[in-house]
């Protein structure tokens, strides 16, 4: 298969039929979990026990739901509308501003389709940094109220993600102190840093056939999700199968990425996650990926290691674990897993 067939989305307007390149079969459309009565936490952030709720979601589920965030719905309503806008533009437009193979910023299929026998009903837009230059090709005299909302969301949802990694922090015995790595010292010099990724699911004549996103872990630290109030997202739980994670009204969605999993020695569980699809509504997500600066060297941190704990991971930047993740999928972990037993031969 052509390289840019993993790039480029479906025409999704014109298509009234699932085609074939798009029909995933049962193995891979496991079905969900049977118990409706088992559901993601939801934690209040405003709540006293924050802290240690956060720690138990992470450690059993490594996602969780959080209200009482601050961030303020409008403008995640604000954020939502101008991903429908942008998603509303004809293909042809959209198309200008497809992203580069090999690149990780633009239009396009999301990364992890090449990995997979069938193609996804989705198609997503990165922003890494300013929006700027790829709204321009979307909108060349309209591009700034866009830019505006896009970089306010960057701003709030990072601010939130810095809060939810202390309250995690805070949880298992470290201090501010302990993690002040993470936090840039000036977030200008790492615009890298700041990863928006707008998701877009259009209805679906076979919904049941057919596969949003596929499953995938994240490579962040945290990730947080604005799914709207159109349900999509199920989260893999050991022994449960897929749990649907029903959308609260202004609440966002906080999942475990394998950094968090790496530099809390396997502690908190990098949560498997995807997004299926459904025959009338057009789904839209916002995902903020919060990571560590690009080359800041990111392994299990000393406090969680002793002699019952020894460190499970290798030392690894976030520029060189999105590469292997990019090369590897969900073989990345693995790979820079330390063999136990040599440790302690
Ligand atoms: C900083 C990131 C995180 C990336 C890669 C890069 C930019 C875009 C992100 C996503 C967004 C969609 C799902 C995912 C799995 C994908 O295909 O692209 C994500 C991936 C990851 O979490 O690995
Ligand atoms: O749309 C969703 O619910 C999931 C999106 C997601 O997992 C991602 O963007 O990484
Ligand atoms: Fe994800």
């Amino acid at each position: 298969m052509n390289i840019l067939n993993h790039i480029i989305p479906l025409d999704f307007e014109n298509v009234i039929k699932l085609p074939d390149s798009h029909k995933w079969n049962d193995d891979h459309r496991s079905p969900v979990c049977r118990f409706p009565h088992v559901q993601v936490p939801l934690i209040d952030l405003a709540s006293p026990h924050a802290a240690s709720l956060i720690r138990q979601a992470s450690e059993e589920w490594g996602v969780f739901q959080v209200k009482s965030h601050g961030i303020p719905m409008s403008l995640l309503n604000q954020v939502e509308n101008q991903t429908r806008r942008l998603f509303a533009l004809p293909e042809k437009r959209k198309l200008l501003a497809i992203r580069s193979p090999g690149g990780s910023r633009g239009y396009g299929m999301a990364r992890i389709s090449s990995f997979f026998p069938k193609l996804l009903w989705s198609e997503g837009f990165t922003i890494i940094g300013s929006p700027v230059e790829h709204a321009v090709q979307l909108w060349p005299h309209d591009h700034s109220s866009f830019c505006e909302i896009m970089e306010e969301c960057q701003e709030e949802m990072n601010g939130l993600s810095e809060k939810l990694m202390s309250l995690m922090f805070c949880s298992v015995g470290l201090t501010n102190q302990d993690v002040k790595w993470f936090k840039p010292t000036n977030v200008c010099k790492n615009p890298q840093q700041r990863v928006l990724h707008l998701n877009s699911y259009p209805a679906c004549p076979d919904p049941d056939q057919a596969m949003g996103l596929a499953p995938h872990t994240d490579s962040s630290l945290l990730t947080l999700l604005y799914q709207g109030n159109i349900a999509g997202l199920q989260v893999h739980r050991e022994n449960m199968g897929w749990v649907p994670v029903q959308p609260v009204d202004g609440s966002l969605v906080v999942t475990v990425g394998d950094l968090m999993h790496i530099i809390s020695n396997g502690r908190f569980k990098n949560c498997l996650h995807r997004a299926v699809v459904n025959r009338t509504n057009h789904r839209v997500s916002i995902a903020y990926f919060y990571g560590p600066p690009r080359d800041a060297k990111v392994s299990p941190l000393m406090k969680m290691i002793d002699t019952d704990h020894h460190p499970l991971y290798r030392p690894v930047t976030w520029n060189e674990y999105l590469h292997i993740k990019g090369t590897y999928f969900n073989k990345a972990l693995e790979l820079i897993r330390l063999n136990v037993d040599t440790k302690l031969g």
